[in-house]
This record gives C-alpha cells, sequence and structure tokens, in this order.
C-alpha cells in the first residue's frame, strides 16, 4: 500500500542529489563547503537500500559531509535496470531478493573495477541465524568469545522436544530466517518446557537460544570497513532461578526490536569492553564474514550466574549507523578507502560521466564482486 510514495521519495532523493552538479538547478541539500570543487572530481556512491534505510543513513549531514570530500550519493532506482544507471565508483546496497542478486551480478560482469560492497553470497550468512554465528566459532579459542548454545526446529510444540537436547531453560525463541520483516524480529523469552506450546504464534523454523544472564547490558559493536565502534544499550533484565520454577507465571512471554534500548539507570556505570578485545573480535568477524558493514550484539555473562564470558548473540548486515556518534565521518572515510583511485568518468575523459554506452568500453582491473569474493576467500 505504501510502496508508490516511498518510491516516489527515492527518486526525489536522486533528484536533489544529481541536481548538485547540473548547472542552473536549484541546489539541494546545500553542502557545507566553502570551495565548492568542480564537477569533474566527484566520486559517485551509488546506494540500493529501502526507503526506511535511506531515511534513517542517508540523511542531510552525511550527504553534506561527503560532498565536502568530493563523493556524492546517489540513490540506484530498483526498479530500473542497474547496468542503465550510475556511472558509479561504488555500490553499496542491503536488499532483498533474487532479481537484485541478478542485476548485481550483471553489472559486476560489465563493470568489474567497481567494488560492489558487499558480496551477496557473504551477506547471505546473517540472513538465517543458524549459519550468522558460525563465524564467531572459528575466532572463540584465540579471542575469547563465544555463542549462545542453540538448536534449530521446525514447528514449536511438544513433538519437538528431544530436539532439545542438553539445553538450558530459559531459552530464546527466535525465528530462523532475517529478512528484513517485522516477524523476524518477533520472539519470545521461554522459561519452561510448556511455554514452547506458545511458540506456535512465531513465525517456523525458529532457532532456540539458550537465553544468558548478562546484567541487562548488551554491546553493539557498529563496523566499518577496519573500523568498530562500541556503544551500550538497555537489553532483557536478568531471570532469576526462581522465576523458571514458578508455575503461576506464564511459561513464556514475547517481545520484540528492544536491542535500541536505552541503558537502565544501574547499568549506566557499567564497564564497557576493552577497546582491544572490541577491535580484535571486530577484526576476525570482518575477516570471517568476508564482509565491511555489519554490527554485532555481545553480552557479558553475569559474574553471579557465570565467569564473566562474552558472547555473540546477533550479526546485522548494513545496521542504522546514524545511530552511531559521528557515523558521518565514519561512512564517508570508509567510501573513501573503498573508492578508486580515479573517478570512473575521470578515466574516460572529460564531459564522458554521463555517457552509459561509452562507460560500458571501460576496461578496468577487476576488482568488483569478485575481488571482494576473493578477499573474502584469502581471509
Ligand atoms: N541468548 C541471549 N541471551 C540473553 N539475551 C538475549 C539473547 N539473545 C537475544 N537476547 C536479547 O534479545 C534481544 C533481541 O535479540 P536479537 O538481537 O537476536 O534479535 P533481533 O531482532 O535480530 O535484534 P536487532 O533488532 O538488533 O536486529 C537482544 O538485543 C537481547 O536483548
Ligand atoms: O532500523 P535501523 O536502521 O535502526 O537498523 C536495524 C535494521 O533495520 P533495517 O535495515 O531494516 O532498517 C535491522 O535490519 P533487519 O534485520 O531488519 O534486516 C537490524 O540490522 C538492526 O540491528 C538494525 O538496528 P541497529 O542494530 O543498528 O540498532
Amino acid at each position: 500500500m505504501h510502496k508508490p510514495r516511498q518510491q516516489h521519495e527515492q527518486h526525489r532523493l536522486v533528484g536533489q542529489v544529481a541536481a548538485w552538479c547540473l548547472p542552473g538547478l536549484i541546489m539541494a541539500p546545500e553542502p557545507q563547503s566553502s570551495s565548492p570543487r568542480p564537477c569533474h572530481s566527484y566520486y559517485t556512491v551509488g546506494y540500493a537500500l529501502l526507503p526506511s534505510k535511506v531515511s534513517s543513513v542517508v540523511q542531510p549531514s552525511l550527504v553534506a559531509l561527503a560532498a565536502e570530500r568530493e563523493v556524492r550519493l546517489v540513490a540506484v532506482d530498483v526498479t530500473r535496470p542497474l547496468a542503465e544507471q550510475g556511472p558509479f565508483d561504488l555500490l553499496v546496497h542491503k536488499m532483498y531478493g533474487r532479481a537484485w542478486r541478478a542485476q548485481l551480478e550483471e553489472f559486476s560482469a560489465v563493470h568489474p573495477s567497481v567494488p560492489v560492497v558487499d558480496a551477496p553470497a557473504a551477506i547471505d550468512r546473517l540472513l538465517d541465524r543458524a549459519t550468522m554465528l558460525n563465524a564467531v566459532s572459528g575466532l572463540s579459542a584465540s579471542v575469547g568469545v563465544g555463542v549462545p548454545r542453540q538448536v534449530v526446529v521446525n514447528g514449536a510444540d511438544p513433538n519437538d522436544l528431544p530436539v532439545l537436547g542438553a539445553l538450558r531453560f530459559p531459552l530464546i525463541a527466535k525465528p530462523l530466517a532475517v529478512d528484513g520483516s517485522a516477524e523476524s524480529h518477533e520472539m519470545r523469552l521461554v522459561y519452561r518446557r510448556d511455554g514452547l506450546r506458545g511458540l506456535r504464534g512465531l513465525r517456523a523454523p525458529l532457532v532456540l537460544q539458550e537465553f544468558v544472564n548478562h546484567g541487562g547490558v548488551l554491546y553493539k559493536i557498529y563496523v566499518l570497513g577496519d573500523r568498530a565502534t562500541c556503544v551500550s544499550r538497555g537489553s532483557l533484565p536478568d531471570v532469576p532461578q526462581n522465576r523458571l520454577l514458578d508455575v503461576d507465571t506464564e511459561p513464556s512471554v514475547p517481545f520484540a526490536n528492544i536491542s535500541n534500548q536505552p541503558l537502565p539507570d544501574a547499568a549506566n556505570g557499567a564497564d564497557m569492553p576493552p577497546a582491544g578485545f572490541v577491535d580484535e573480535v571486530a577484526r576476525g568477524l570482518r575477516r570471517a564474514l568476508g564482509l565491511h558493514l555489519f554490527n554485532f550484539d555481545m553480552i557479558r555473562e553475569s559474574e553471579e550466574h557465570g565467569c564473566g564470558r562474552y558472547f555473540i548473540i546477533d550479526i546485522n548486515y548494513f545496521p542504522g549507523y546514524a545511530k552511531m556518534p559521528g557515523y558521518e565521518s565514519a561512512l564517508t572515510d570508509f567510501f573513501l578507502e573503498m573508492l578508486p583511485a580515479t573517478p570512473v568518468h575521470a578515466q574516460l575523459g572529460p564531459g564522458s560521466g554521463l555517457d552509459i554506452e561509452a562507460r560500458k568500453l571501460d576496461p578496468g582491473p577487476g576488482i568488483g564482486l569478485r575481488k571482494v569474493e576473493s578477499d573474502r576467500a584469502q581471509a
């Protein structure tokens, strides 16, 4: 129902951004630079994002800062063939579905020198809660971080009980698939076995994951290439042992989208994880996943219930970077690091910036999707 309006808004944004470089058109939003640079020195970063992500991340402050540093951000029109748009010096994306993947493959075949961040196959691993945490297992021995025990179940009824194996209550039931839908964030905290009956309302298949008491504090680490920024957030409170035995209380309770809660007052003095540790985990995950743009949620087991181990419970592709302090300069730095030495249109000579046909002749070195995939394989 809302789609036509959203598409209209997206097209309007394309128009606004592109307008900066066209003489005689109103320039909006106004870049903050005191010395406007000539149009030909701009790099173009194409972004393919859902409208909600565009409005949260592609804010005027980001657009203006990037423009000051000669990077213009242009929305990809996903309803039109990608190969007919541009020219782009770099593409970033968070879109779901096969049609989009096919578009990217076709684009990279024609423009192998344009980096695409990130490779779809690498992103796919984060769209399944069973595979998303596999990368952590490779880290745990050296870095000292683990994942809670979990199993995948196809339905949630008492017949599934054998698959629970050695899992200990409380458990969190999470939909296996992460596809950007509201349902993929609907969860249930299950205190005891009879609570499993209440899971039929969730979208199967599910992951049943051990709940780890962690003092109600969650660390969200935003990764942008080689940079990692850790922030703390409120989380689910600890579950006391007597709650698990109290048959007069609900056997399970639903919750959703709680990872953006402010920190509870009691947790305000909570220690942040050491910066060196955060960097090491982020670097290890970035290599293991072959991704540049993601965040991960980490908790620290409460000492009264365990021995203070760190656990990673969730990894998200292209998160809401605007919630990270200083995201505008971090994102712009990242774009500049990923961009090739010369803008594509400058490689083709003056006046060729909008000439799509000419650009198809661009013989640049192969660092598109294949480069990102091969970085991943080497990592
Ligand atoms: N194993 C766990 N132990 C303790 N708390 C957990 C565990 N798993 C999840 N939580 C709590 O539930 C919240 C939501 O879980 P999770 O991050 O897996 O869901 P999500 O919908 O993918 O979140 P996001 O909105 O960050 O994408 C977490 O932020 C945390 O507060
Ligand atoms: O909504 P925001 O922009 O804040 O970003 C959230 C993002 O939503 P969107 O990509 O659909 O917009 C979520 O993605 P899906 O799992 O639903 O695909 C997931 O990555 C959250 O962890 C992000 O919140 P953050 O972790 O940064 O707090």
